[in-house]
């Protein structure tokens, strides 16, 4: 999904409306599907306060609150102006939810969560955000540090420029934001990370968004590739071999976490090349070959895709020859990861990358393999290095990118910050070498890969009894089948 400016949003509101769509019923749907999101994030019913401005913004809010109160949630609200300021949508909506709240939902138990949502500005904010709206702003920031309130931005937190992406003094910091239609441009800014928080899309058919405009976000509603069932008559081979080079005497946990993120990520088959006094005890499902030679048996084993780096070590100056001498003969598709990118980095080999290799680099990775990229804006960096080297790049960090050779540029909007742990980026790895065995293109397993594994982080908190500071990258492994069956069933 591509994105928008405030005006060209506008544009596309009023398009609607001159060709016979109701507003408050395009008001109506924003507010149910957003609603709809926060239903199956806070399974729990808890208590809601909607911080109200005086826009429409406010309106989208109100029917939020209408939602939540009809899954019995309690609800309540903040206004920063009287009722009589409100724009005319926003007071229709009011008087519904007035009317909703005399007839009370028995539901009396809950103990989900404090869910403040931000309804005080959206694309009609222009300047920095003012009183009275800042003092509310400022009221639910303190909630947040203090009592563990989780903030909901309505279409965008208020505060934040929805073009620039630049918050201005007292804006709202949010944990989500539920954007309306089509994303807005500022969203995607790096500066704008701290202040939104995990992106969903609260889609309307109603409002195109503009084609063929990068960068694009990765939802499961509008990416194309869509996991369709496995035929009855499948079996493994046809799920595809990952072999995997991966893990030294002191590192042996990434060999065992990025071979299972490949066996949890769908290969049919997965081995796993090791040194003979590596101690790691993968899985039993895992083939686990000892052996000194591993890194031509690992380019000479028959596989769909490699997977090479995680936890590698610093190889001998033979073991790097060799490594670089199959990796400038070898056509299968192969993610390169951690030690394996240290390598090209350090021997300056970044002429070897082609377009059947995924590198998958942290920050720090990035900035070895190219110093002089590491300072710009992310999505700018990303995109010169793929001009530069033909090859696909994950770049891993808040908001995952993905950029296709070439400078086609994907966003990841899942994941958090408790994903800020070691061994998160070799399951990632791994699956992202199971989706390119199964088939799917270096570019759409990556993207799937990035989402997967941040949603699955995401679900060992909604669904599982982990917090940001407890979670691991083992509860990643473990929700990963959620996170598969959330992307088959265009939810999140
Ligand atoms: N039917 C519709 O029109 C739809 C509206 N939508 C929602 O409506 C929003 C846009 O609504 P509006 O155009 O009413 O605009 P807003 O809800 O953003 O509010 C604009 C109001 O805030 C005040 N204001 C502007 N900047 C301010 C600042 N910096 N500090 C304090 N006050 C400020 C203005 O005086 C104005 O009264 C979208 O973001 C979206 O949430 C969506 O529900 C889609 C459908």
């Amino acid at each position: 999904m591509a994105w928008v400016t405030a005006q060209e949003m506008r544009a596309l509101e009023a398009r609607a409306f001159s060709s016979g769509v109701d507003p408050g019923a395009l008001m109506d749907r924003a507010g149910i599907g957003i609603a709809r999101h926060l239903l199956a994030h806070f399974p729990t019913p808890g208590h809601a306060v909607a911080y109200l401005g005086k826009g429409n913004n406010a309106g989208d809010a109100i029917v939020v609150l209408e939602q939540l109160f009809a899954h019995g949630w309690s609800i309540d609200f903040r206004a920063s102006h009287p009722q009589e300021a409100w724009s005319e949508l926003t007071q229709q909506r009011f008087q519904r939810l007035h009317s909703a709240l005399s007839n009370p939902c028995p539901s009396a138990s809950r103990p989900g969560p404090l869910l403040l949502l931000d309804g005080l500005l959206g694309i009609g904010a222009h300047g920095e955000i003012r009183e009275p709206l800042l003092s509310l702003s400022r009221e639910m920031q303190h909630l947040r540090e203090t009592d563990g309130a989780i903030v909901a931005a309505i279409d965008l937190p208020s505060g934040l420029d929805s073009d620039q992406g630049i918050p201005s003094k007292g804006a709202v910091i949010a944990d989500l934001t539920l954007t309306v239609g089509v994303p807005k441009k500022g969203l995607h800014a790096d500066s704008a990370n701290d202040s939104v928080g995990r992106l969903f899309l609260v889609p309307l058919s109603e409002l195109r968004p503009p084609a063929d405009r990068h960068p694009i976000w990765s939802f499961p509603s509008t990416h194309p590739c869509r996991l369709p069932p496995r035929p009855h008559s499948f079996h493994k081979g046809d799920a595809g071999r990952v072999a995997v080079l991966a893990g030294s005497v002191h590192f042996s946990g990434a060999a065992t976490l990025c071979a299972t993120g490949a066996l949890r990520g769908g290969a049919g088959l997965v081995t796993l090349f090791l040194d003979p006094d590596n101690p790691a005890q993968p899985p039993p499902e895992i083939m686990t070959r000892r052996i000194g030679s591993r890194i031509e048996a690992a380019f000479s084993a028959r596989a769909d895709a490699r997977v090479l780096g995680p936890g590698l070590g610093e190889l001998t100056p033979p073991q790097a020859q060799t490594l670089l001498r199959h990796l400038s003969d070898d056509s299968v598709p192969l993610v390169l990861d951690a030690d394996a990118l240290n390598l090209i980095a350090a021997t300056t080999s970044l002429d070897l990358l082609a377009p059947h290799h995924l590198i998958t680099p942290h920050p720090g990775e990035f900035a070895r393999l190219a110093p002089d990229l590491a300072q710009l804006p992310r999505l700018e960096a990303a995109r010169r290095f793929t001009q530069r080297h033909p090859c696909h790049l994950l770049l891993k960090g808040t908001r995952t990118l993905i950029c296709q050779p070439g400078g086609e540029l994907h966003i990841n909007p899942t994941g958090h910050a408790g994903m800020a742990t070691g061994g998160q980026g070799d399951v990632l790895a791994g699956v992202c070498g199971a989706l390119a065995a199964a088939g799917h293109s270096l570019a759409d397993a990556a993207i799937l890969a990035a989402w997967l594994c941040g949603r699955a982080a995401e679900r060992a908190i909604t669904y599982g009894s982990e917090s940001e500071q407890s979670c691991s990258a083992s509860d990643t492994l473990h929700h990963l089948g959620g996170a598969f069956l959330d992307w088959k069933q265009v939810r999140r």
